[in-house]
């Protein structure tokens, strides 16, 4: 049976408001929390379907891979599924408390509150071998990164949308760095033209003027970095784009549409995010009597 909205009503009415309440404890307490839960959705769902194949801990594991190296949130899976493993013991799937709670975590940073359906089970393959070739990298073309989401189902649109996750977050220097270079005299060379120079000159200096530190993190949205608004299509518009990735949405007619109406509406990138998240959280999921219910998020039942 397709997954479907409520899906627990029954077997454990308080599933969703337990997972809203962490992920709003969690925040609070921490306002990196809410990015790092939306990535961690997108990085589950690309891999074998959004079936918490990611949450997988061990050798080998999709969370192993040098590209989740910086993916983050799992501490808040972990606790809200131990409360619903004291409330309704082997009922709701790490799947569904992913997704749950990255819907929650755009809600508590402003954006709009979406339905979404729940039933996903849990799938048993994680491999690290399966994470380059469905996870975009920053330096993807456009029609590169639009073939990988017509594979998931998500369209070009889709794409513009969901790149809007890009309104809170943070990013290592090491995922745009290769954008400018500094010369030994200290000036900045910006190699990627769709950067704006003087952002560059900034983003060098907050990553201590190139020096190779791993440590360091960058508000993906310099203006708005905790609230989930339309800023990021703003800035991609001043060709403040942090990704290159982000960058070519403006270089396209086929996006630069797009970017140009959420730029001037939010209500219009909300009410296409509710469409297109949903879609992302429903790409690949296993139901029925496929993959299981697990009993704790890093580890397959025995
Ligand atoms: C389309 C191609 C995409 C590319 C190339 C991309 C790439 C990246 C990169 C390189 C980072 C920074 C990682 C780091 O250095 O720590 C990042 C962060 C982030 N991405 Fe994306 N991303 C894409 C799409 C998406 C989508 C579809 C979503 C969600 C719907 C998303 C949500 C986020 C969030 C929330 C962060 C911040 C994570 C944090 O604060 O820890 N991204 N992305
Ligand atoms: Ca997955
Ligand atoms: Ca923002």
């Amino acid at each position: 049976s397709a997954p479907s909205v409520g899906f627990y009503a029954g077997s454990c009415p308080a599933a969703e408001i337990i997972v809203k309440n962490t992920v709003r404890s969690a925040s609070d307490l921490d306002p990196t929390i809410p990015g790092k839960l939306l990535r961690l959705l997108f990085h589950d769902c690309f891999v074998e379907g959004c079936d918490a194949s990611i949450l997988l801990q061990g050798n080998g594991t999709e969370r192993s891979d040098p590209g989740n190296t910086s993916v983050d949130g799992f501490a808040v899976i972990d606790s809200a599924k131990r409360l619903l493993e004291i409330f309704c013991p082997e009922t709701v799937s790490c799947a569904d408390i992913l997704a749950l709670a990255a819907r929650d975590a755009v809600e508590y940073t402003g954006g709009p509150s979406v339905q979404i359906p729940t039933g996903r089970r849990d799938g048993r393959i994680s491999a690290a071998a399966n994470v380059r070739p469905n996870i975009i990298d920053t330096s993807f073309t456009l029609d590169e990164m639009a073939k990988l989401f017509f594979a998931k189902g998500l369209s070009m649109d889709d794409l513009v949308t969901l790149s809007g996750g890009h309104t809170i977050g943070k990013s290592h220097c090491s995922s745009f760095n290769d954008r400018f270079k500094l010369d030994p005299d200290g000036n900045v060379t910006v190699i990627d033209s769709s950067l704006d120079q003087q952002y560059a000159v900034q983003l060098t200096k907050m990553c201590h003027a190139g020096a190779r530190d791993d440590s360091i993190t960058v508000n993906n949205d310099p203006g708005t970095p905790f609230q989930f608004d339309n800023q990021y299509y703003k800035i991609l518009l001043e060709h403040k784009g942090l990704f290159q990735s982000d960058s070519a949405l403006v270089k396209d007619n086929r996006t630069m549409n797009k970017v140009v109406e959420f730029a001037n509406s939010q209500d219009g990138f909300f009410e296409s995010w509710a469409v297109s998240f949903l879609k992302l959280s429903i790409v690949g999921v296993k139901t029925g009597d496929e993959g299981e219910i697990r009993q704790s998020c890093p580890m397959p039942n025995r």
